[in-house]
């Protein structure tokens, strides 16, 4: 080797090395400097690493994986915002009829609708997504524009269609990065125009003059508060719109999808069906044959529990962190936790259930998470759940078609027993 040859090589490995020392001089001081400017002590979690935070520790197809080991991950946000939305948002619903009956009327009749186009298939597989979709989003328009719209109205479909996909997008593993790493947002442009086409009002005249229709409706008599703005409002409408659609719709898919799984604990057996033909027969399915369904409920409660469909909360109640830290909490860890749960990685609705088979509460459910942020519409979003489900299960049996594996369904009238 010549002399020219050791002197770049010890010349490169002299820059590397100063490369690498000023790098960890700016990690020093950036985080000394960080520290410094907060009161509080952070959660414990892994260390960042300089401008790549906790990246490369992220598993990005299965996010909540690494999140379950790390336990906790801080963001930063405006709590002052979310207060005033959340006020709005309850207000609204309030204010809309999110009354207990007046709600499980409107979901009563929607229902009906929902019935009807699953026995247009008369036994053969499809997919029920769109139809559940097109039901559930319906129940919020009932409530928010005092009508419903029909499953083949073109503006009516395309808003939910396009509402479904955005949910799909929000919870891709590339946006959870984005939630954690918002400097990068310019990656997902495409995201944020989609997300800025389906809430875009100029998209969906037809509900926002339904809309105001109905405001006006309800300010001339009394109901609506009249000192929200029009913007606001409509803001926070396809806010609930976007929150209460997809969870309910795809909860509600899960447990289609666990009673083609389980027959034995659909219908064979003294099981749902079982139990809501004998205390319920052929009338319609209201809330109050709740408390006589401990085995449907439970079975309900368990979807919930397994499905986990909305894995990571946000709340603000960390005590000992700097101030305005936002936690993520991850439910995942409480609704698959194995000191509370009997079987927390298998569906077994046991788990709602004593030795008398009465229904039983369980603390560490909490799908809709806990505390201040708790889940604004989980009231309603409950009785949807337990009405969709029992009256379908009371009209319908659920099967995967035969030979195939995939979440489609076959649907036929119930077999009590002969499965
Ligand atoms: C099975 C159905 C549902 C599930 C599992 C669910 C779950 C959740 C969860 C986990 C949160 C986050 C709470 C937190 O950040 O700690 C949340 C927030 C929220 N949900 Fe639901 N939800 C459901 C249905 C609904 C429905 C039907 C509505 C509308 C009427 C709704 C409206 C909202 C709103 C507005 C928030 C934000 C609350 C806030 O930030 O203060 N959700 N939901």
């Amino acid at each position: 080797m010549g002399i020219l040859d050791l002197f770049l090589q010890s010349s490169s490995s002299i820059s590397l090395l100063g490369a690498l020392l000023v790098l960890l001089l700016v990690y020093l001081v950036s985080s000394s400097s960080f520290s410094s400017q907060k009161e509080g002590k952070e959660p414990p979690g892994p260390r960042p690493l300089p401008v790549l935070g906790n990246l490369l520790q992220l598993d990005l197809k299965r996010p909540y994986l690494t999140l379950l080991k790390v336990r906790k991950r801080v963001l930063w946000s405006n709590g002052d915002s979310w207060k005033e939305m959340r006020r709005f948002a309850l207000t609204n619903l309030r204010d809309f009829g999110m009354g207990k009956k007046a709600s499980e009327d409107k979901i009563i009749e929607e229902c009906d609708y929902l019935i009807e186009v699953f026995k247009t298939f008369k036994g053969e597989a499809f997919d029920t997504t769109q139809p559940i979709n097109y039901a559930v989003s319906n129940i919020i328009c009932s409530i928010v524009y005092g009508s419903r719209f029909e499953y083949d109205d073109p503006e009516f479909t395309s808003l939910v269609d396009r509402t479904n996909r955005t949910i799909q997008l929000v919870g891709s593993p590339s946006i959870q990065v984005y939630n954690m790493f918002p400097w990068i947002g310019k990656w997902n442009l495409g995201l944020f125009s989609h997300l800025k086409e389906t809430l875009n009002p100029q998209m969906c005249r037809g509900f926002v003059d339904a809309f105001l229709v109905r405001k006006q409706n309800l300010e001339v008599s009394g109901i609506a508060n009249s000192h929200f703005n029009d913007r606001n409002l409509l803001y926070t409408v396809l806010n609930l719109f976007a929150a209460g659609t997809d969870t309910t719709a795809t909860t509600l898919r899960w447990g289609l999808l666990y009673m083609a799984k389980n027959p034995k604990i659909q219908g064979k057996g003294l099981k749902v069906q079982e139990e809501v033909n004998r205390e319920i027969g052929s009338r319609q399915v209201q809330i109050e044959d709740r408390k006589n369904l401990p085995f449907t409920d439970a079975v309900i409660h368990e979807t919930q529990r397994l499905a986990n469909i909305a894995p990571m909360a946000k709340t603000f109640q960390c005590l000992y962190c700097p101030q305005g830290t936002t936690v993520y909490p991850l439910l995942t860890s409480v609704l698959y936790d194995e000191s509370e749960w009997e079987r927390p990685h298998s569906f077994y609705p046991a788990h709602f259930l004593d030795k008398d088979g009465k229904f039983v509460k369980r603390d560490a459910f909490m799908p809709f998470s806990a505390g201040r942020r708790i889940c604004l519409g989980e009231g309603l979003a409950r009785m949807e759940l337990f009405i969709f489900f029992t009256s379908l299960l009371q009209h319908f049996r659920f099967t995967p078609p035969p030979g195939s594996r995939h979440v489609l369904f076959s649907v036929r009238p119930p077999q009590l027993g002969s499965i």
